[in-house]
């Protein structure tokens, strides 16, 4: 199958458990929850995304024809010697392209794979990290994995309602916006009381790196 990739660049993991971890990311095109048009927001079921995944015009973005043609590309870019290599393949909403083609790729190159995900779309099998970040009103899927990283506050679905899910972490990560500084304190607090939750400070944004 092909891949509609709208940027690939090496970063560090600015979120949640990886933070500070060497990662190329791996952005593709397209979310089930948000056509990713401005005009669009105010009816969409995720309402404060801070992504532009519309098209493939970023950085090596594109129409990759094959599993082999996107992993070769996502390789090129790791710097640092071979061991260690981390891929995180992000969006929009990964998991309405990845299978397992791609993590056997990714595999066959010697990388562990992260997938950051909205958690509506079952994974393929063999993801090393699976964050699942749920919205509220939309139908919550993958019910176990790795991290759950929860953007608060959300109305419909606060801390409570995903406590007793089967995740190895949960991160609680502040709504960046209006409203972040307030989120923020909101977010530490909650941390404060319910330790079971790890404060998940997106760190990239304060850093001003990708
Ligand atoms: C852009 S999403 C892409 C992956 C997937 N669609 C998802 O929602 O998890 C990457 C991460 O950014 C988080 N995120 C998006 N907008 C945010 C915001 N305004 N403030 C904090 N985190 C945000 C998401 O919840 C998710 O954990
Ligand atoms: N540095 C960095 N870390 C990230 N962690 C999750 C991101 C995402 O947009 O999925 C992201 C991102 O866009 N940049
Ligand atoms: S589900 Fe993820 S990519 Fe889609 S709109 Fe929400 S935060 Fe953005
Ligand atoms: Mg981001």
């Amino acid at each position: 199958m092909s891949y509609a990739v709208k940027e690939i660049f090496l970063t560090l993991q600015g979120e949640g458990a990886h933070a500070g971890r060497a990662s190329v990311f791996c952005r593709f095109s397209g979310c089930n929850l948000w056509t990713g048009r401005e005009q669009d927001r105010a009816e969409a079921t995720c309402q404060f995304c801070d992504t532009d995944f519309v098209g493939m015009d970023g950085t090596l973005g594109g129409r990759y024809p094959n599993a082999d043609k996107l992993a070769d590309t996502i390789a090129a870019q790791w710097v640092g010697p071979s061991g260690n290599r981390y891929v995180v393949l992000t969006g929009g909403e990964p998991l309405l392209q990845v299978d397992a083609e791609l993590i056997d790729a990714l595999h066959a190159r010697g990388f562990e794979i992260g997938v950051e995900t909205n958690g509506t779309v079952a994974p393929p099998e063999g993801v090393d990290w699976i964050c699942v970040s749920p919205k509220a009103g939309a139908e919550l899927v993958v019910r176990s994995g790795h991290e759950l990283k929860l953007v608060y506050p959300q109305a419909q679905a606060m801390p409570e309602k995903f406590e007793g899910l089967s995740f190895e972490r949960f991160s609680l990560q502040p709504m960046d916006g209006p409203d972040a500084i307030s989120n923020t304190a909101d977010a530490v607090d909650y941390c404060l009381r319910h330790p079971q939750w790890r404060l998940s400070v997106q760190t990239h944004k304060t850093l001003g790196i990708r």
